[in-house]
């Protein structure tokens, strides 16, 4: 347990850890002043013992009882709010935190780890945390702290009192840590299957529509019930042990308490004890462990603490991309490929691919559907890393860049399109997130879509659903350019981003891609004809390797893949120009 509270506080960090530790100590002093009822208990018994009951003595013994009382409630808050704080403030710095780094992390990773365990440890695993780490280290650490206060001062007052309060508190944390060693393995049940939970229900959520077109209902609800019930078997398989430990730890209690009560009355009978002392006992007997009662029973949660806290730190730990990155600018744009090797994991997707695209110059990478034309445009930016060869932007290797400082460079319109749920404007804002309301409706003109969005019932401030639900396709895609406008990144990376879009909302899409492309590096994954054949250059893909290299008219003029494509593109399906 103690591991497990040093890891808690090293996770929360030195500001909060502070407070834990003052709310810790405060709960101590509270407990200690509620103990105040004994002496002033001990008072009346004296004095009656004595027959010598005077006002001064009841009120000696209120006043005790009354200043007690009022300092522990005042404590309690103040331990209370502090705790409070530090708790919820270390899992929102963690969730920032562990933002923040998913930013910098290998796309890999993102392949190997599901969104359902990532989203299961920033919003169920901190949530947990926040709520019920807490209160756990407080009262569990205050609980254990006061009963070991307590046996010392049994100690103090009658060694042989003392040594029966040590031999219950070393029952107790017996049963206690047995506790924990049977939570363990049921602790990590629970939390993968609270994870799978999440990754379920997100499945569910996000492929509704399927779902209902393919009247997957079923089968998929199949999934999540299975999910939940696990969810809910796991849970209950945790609370059985628990609720039979802590009823032991509450018999060792109890019976502690029991042993004391006797001790004394044998005592007295036997002379080795006063009758003020022995009553004083008595009434300590009842109170001696009620803090660590409930010690025992939130105790048996310190495992969720535990994994909860390795969950969190095992993201904090991948390592990021960018680790040697220096801050660097290019001083001109131009992009070279050299001896190219590409795999994701052990599936070979580009081989030997050299390509060179002199700035400001416009190319188009076209081919069939899998040949690894996204691929090859999510290299240039450093999404993942090469196996073999180098990719440069400006002379430079993409690796010796910081991840800022790349990314920078380019501005990717993807053909799904992601909105995020807020405002248009800060939708658009996304791009140069300090940007000035004039700059984005200069922005949202120049991707003709000021119209559309003046159209809408708040203009620049409607709050768009997730994902831009409430938007048709074009109207997110040119959503998308005005965010690309606004970062004005000097390299623009259209993936299909002309794909799919019916005649009337083409004109405008294509005036926003030039309006974004002007005077810039472009790169476009290209399924037109219309914008392939301007293009400076196209390299033709197939199979991850380069096969033919030019402009239309030299490429027309060949036998060869391009031409095939071109001439057979009505019929192509993977290819539509
Ligand atoms: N994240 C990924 N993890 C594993 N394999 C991937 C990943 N992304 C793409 N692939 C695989 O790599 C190959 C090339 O994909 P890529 O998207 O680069 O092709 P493309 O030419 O752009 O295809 P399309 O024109 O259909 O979009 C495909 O076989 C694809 O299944």
């Amino acid at each position: 347990m103690l591991k497990t509270l040093k890891k808690f506080f090293a996770f929360c960090g030195v500001d909060n850890r502070r407070l834990f530790i003052t709310s810790i100590w405060l709960g101590v002093v509270s407990a200690i002043c509620s103990a105040m009822r004994i002496p002033a208990a001990a008072i009346v018994i004296q004095a009656l013992l004595e027959r010598n009951v005077t006002m001064a003595t009841l009120w000696t013994s209120l006043g005790i009882i009354v200043i007690s009382l009022i300092i522990t409630i005042a404590i309690n808050m103040k331990a209370t709010m502090l705790q409070t704080r530090a708790g919820y403030r270390a899992c929102a710095n963690k969730r920032i935190e562990i933002a923040e780094h998913l930013r910098y992390l290998p796309m890999g990773w993102f392949n190997d780890n599901s969104l359902g365990e990532v989203t299961s440890v920033t919003t169920n695993t901190m949530e947990n945390m926040a709520n019920v780490a807490t209160r756990v280290v407080m009262v569990t650490t205050r609980g254990f702290l006061t009963s070991g206060i307590i046996a010392a001062m049994m100690f103090l007052f009658d060694w042989r009192m003392g040594l029966i309060t040590l031999t219950g508190l070393v029952l107790f944390f017996a049963v206690n840590a047995a506790m924990q060693r049977a939570e363990q393995t049921l602790s990590q049940r629970k939390f993968n299957a609270d994870e799978r939970l999440v990754s379920k229900v997100l499945e569910y959520v996000q492929g509704i529509a399927e779902v209902k077109n393919f009247d997957l209902t079923h089968d998929s609800a199949t999934q999540v019930h299975g999910a939940v019930e696990e969810a809910r078997r796991a849970s209950f398989a945790m609370e059985i042990p628990s609720v039979l430990y802590m009823l032991a730890q509450f018999v060792v209690n109890k019976l502690t308490g029991v042993a004391v009560c006797a001790a004394a009355i044998v005592f007295y009978f036997s002379g080795t004890m006063e009758l003020t002392n022995c009553l004083l006992m008595l009434i300590c007997s009842f109170i001696l462990f009620e803090q660590l009662d409930s010690a025992g029973s939130f105790s048996a949660l310190f495992r969720s603490i535990d994994i909860g806290v390795d969950k969190a730190s095992a993201i904090l730990r991948v390592e990021p991309m960018d680790i040697d990155g220096e801050e660097l600018s290019p001083e001109r744009e131009d992009i070279t490929l050299s001896h190219v090797d590409f795999s994701y994991d052990s599936k070979p997707i580009l081989h030997d691919v050299s390509l060179t695209i002199p700035e400001k110059t416009t190319v188009a990478i076209v081919g069939p559907s899998g040949s690894g034309k996204t691929t090859l445009c999510n290299l240039m930016a450093r999404f993942w890393d090469v196996q073999g060869g180098s990719v440069r932007l400006g002379g430079r290797d993409v690796r010796e860049y910081s991840y800022d400082s790349l990314i920078r460079n380019f501005s990717f319109v993807f053909q799904r399109v992601y909105l995020f749920s807020d405002t248009i404007a800060n939708n658009i804002r996304f791009g140069k997130p300090d940007a000035s309301m004039e700059e984005v409706q200069a922005a949202a003109k120049k991707a003709r879509c000021y119209d559309f969005i003046m159209a809408l019932p708040n203009g620049f401030d409607t709050v768009i659903g997730e994902g831009g639900a409430t938007l048709s396709g074009g109207e997110r895609q040119r959503i998308s350019i005005a965010r690309a406008i606004m970062k004005d990144a000097p390299i623009i990376i259209l993936d299909e981003a002309t794909a799919n879009v019916d005649p009337e909302n083409e004109k405008e899409l294509m005036e926003a891609v030039a309006e974004l492309t002007h005077d810039k590096t472009v790169i476009m994954i290209a399924h037109r004809l219309k914008t392939v054949r301007h293009a400076d250059q196209i390299f033709v893909v197939d199979h991850g390797e380069i096969v033919q290299q030019g402009t239309h008219d030299e490429l027309v003029a060949v036998d060869g893949l391009y031409r095939r494509f071109v001439v057979e593109r009505q019929q192509a399906a993977g290819w539509k120009v």
